[in-house]
């Protein structure tokens, strides 16, 4: 009987190469099918793409069109979209509760804050990953930041509103001027000041600080590099790029912030107005029992620098462009101030607090241009949360997108229009979901900085239409076309002519 022999043949380098890519290709194949088919979150709607890998997520953030890519979304799809494979967006007041506040009625925890890039040694406040350690810096920021804080810091708002006010007012008349820049000079001294107790200068030397760039290129690439995290070949990247050009000049920059503190308080020196400032704050507590690290003092300082300069310039911006572009709006808001009060001196809190009508425009502003446009997302817990109703398992990313809130149609009347009477009851509007919009997000990680903002918006509003008439210059008309990255956007100036009328 003839024997039958089994030589192992030998394979080719290009056979090698079939049948792993045959096999890359099943692999593939079977995630993409349990992703979209058999995944928790498969049912809920949404692009399959989107569903099936996070590339077209990552893509629309990089090129800064994800906000409205995401607006688009939810007009299509509903309130809740699967927009990756492990991340759902929401549109719902509901989800908003069940997304960002403590939990802590229910015995339940606060959802984890979600940063996909690669974890700092030492937490500010911002993105501090540990909640303990966020609430214990939280509450030594705290003092500063109460209803009674803000009225004590007011004297300073007003100083730098009056430098503003002046500024503006030896402007060529008739001359087109850049809105965005001279709110950049403001919003970067204020900061400044409530942290160190002294500004930038900006106003005074007319010069945008360097940290306003910086700042920008620096939320544009964490923006950027968050969207490649979810990838292994991304992330590689990104450590092979090794730090953004900007952090050693972030840090000349705040080590100058940082010794002139020092050497101002050395010699005694207090500012007119002057209240403590934070850093002084924070240095009390620095070494103590509940206090904080010279390191995390330098990184919360940070944080305040990037949270609170370029969101109030970038809201301001956006409240005056839709201003201008809605005349009788305009009008009335002007008749508000402008009867509200006899004098300059009389624009300040509590009065400027109860206008109506501004606090109707910052809403209405707030809602369809959000300054910062995509959201703060977190990661459901490793048993998992209910939200809206539904439990979603462990390690899914949640979040509501502000932008899309603000421009979802089902919830608005008019929704691509400038209404703020629909904050103010107007019966036509009833049917809004006013409660949709949260520009200063709700729970234990929400803006600390809010009454600050509203103070000084409110301040800077009315008496920027107190002392100007204003007209959009036509190159701005078009100022919404804009790119918007994660928590910046990408604004143009803002071309305006002023007529002074005091
Ligand atoms: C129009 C102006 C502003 C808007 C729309 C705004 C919006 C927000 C939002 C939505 C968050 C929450 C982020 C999250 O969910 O994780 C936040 C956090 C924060 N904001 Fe603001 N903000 C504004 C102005 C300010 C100002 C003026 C300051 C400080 C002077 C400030 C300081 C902060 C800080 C430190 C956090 C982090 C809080 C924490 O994690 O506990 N913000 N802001």
């Amino acid at each position: 009987m003839a024997s039958i022999s089994f030589q192992p043949r030998s394979l080719s380098v290009v056979q090698v190469g079939q049948y792993l890519a045959g096999l890359t290709a099943v692999c593939i194949l079977t995630v993409v099918v349990y992703r979209l088919h058999f995944h928790p979150i498969s049912k809920y709607p949404g692009p399959k793409l989107w569903a099936a890998t996070a590339l077209p997520s990552a893509y629309y953030a990089i090129v800064g069109a994800k906000a409205s890519k995401m607006s688009e979304l939810h007009n299509q799809y509903g309130p809740i979209v699967r927009v990756g494979p492990y991340e759902l967006s929401y549109v719902s007041e509901v989800a908003e509760r069940d997304i960002y506040s403590s939990h802590r009625a229910s015995g339940g925890k606060q959802l984890g804050k979600y940063k996909f890039t690669p974890p700092s040694r030492i937490g500010g406040i911002f993105n501090n990953p540990n909640d303990a350690d966020h609430s214990r810096l939280r509450k030594i920021l705290g003092v500063a930041f109460s209803d009674k804080a803000v009225r004590e810091r007011e004297p300073f708002l007003q100083d730098y509103t009056t430098l503003f006010i002046k500024r503006l007012k030896e402007q060529p008349v008739g001359k087109p001027i850049d809105m965005t820049w001279w709110l950049g000079c403001i919003g970067f001294d204020t900061v400044a000041h409530l942290t160190f107790g002294d500004s930038f200068h900006a106003l005074q030397t007319t010069t945008l600080p360097e940290i306003a760039s910086q700042n920008h290129d620096l939320l544009v690439t964490s923006a950027r590099r968050a969207a490649l995290g979810p990838f292994f070949l991304g992330r590689q990247l990104y450590k092979c790029f090794g730090e953004p050009p900007s952090f050693p000049i972030r840090r000349k920059i705040f080590a100058g912030l940082f010794e002139g503190h020092e050497a101002r308080r050395n010699a005694g020196k207090k500012g007119e107005n002057e209240v403590e400032d934070l850093v002084s704050i924070m240095s009390k507590k620095i070494g103590s029992q509940k206090g904080l690290s010279q390191g995390e003092m330098a990184v919360v300082s940070n944080d305040l620098n990037i949270a609170g300069s370029d969101t109030s310039a970038s809201a301001l911006s956006a409240m005056i462009y839709h201003l201008l572009q809605n005349p009788s709006k305009l009008q009335i808001l002007t008749k508000e101030i402008r009867s509200s009060f006899k004098t300059e001196e009389e624009i300040k809190g509590p009065a400027i607090n109860n206008l109506k009508y501004l606090n109707a425009v910052i809403n209405e502003s707030m809602r369809l241009s959000h300054p910062a446009p995509e959201t703060t997302r977190r990661i459901t817990n490793p048993g998992g949360n209910t939200i809206c109703g539904d439990h979603i398992p462990g390690d899914i990313r949640v979040g509501v997108y502000r932008y899309a809130a603000g421009h979802y149609a089902p919830a608005w009347k008019d929704v691509e229009f400038f209404v703020p009477e629909r904050w103010l009851g107007d019966k036509e509007y009833e049917g809004d979901n006013l409660g949709l919009v949260n520009p200063f997000a709700i729970g234990p990680r929400n803006c600390i900085g809010q009454i600050f903002a509203m103070v000084y918006m409110r301040l800077v509003l009315g008496r920027l239409f107190w002392n100007f008439d204003l007209e959009l210059c036509v190159e701005s008309k078009n100022w919404l076309d804009m790119k918007m990255y994660s928590l910046i956007i990408d604004k143009a100036p803002l071309f305006v002519k002023l007529k002074s009328v005091r």
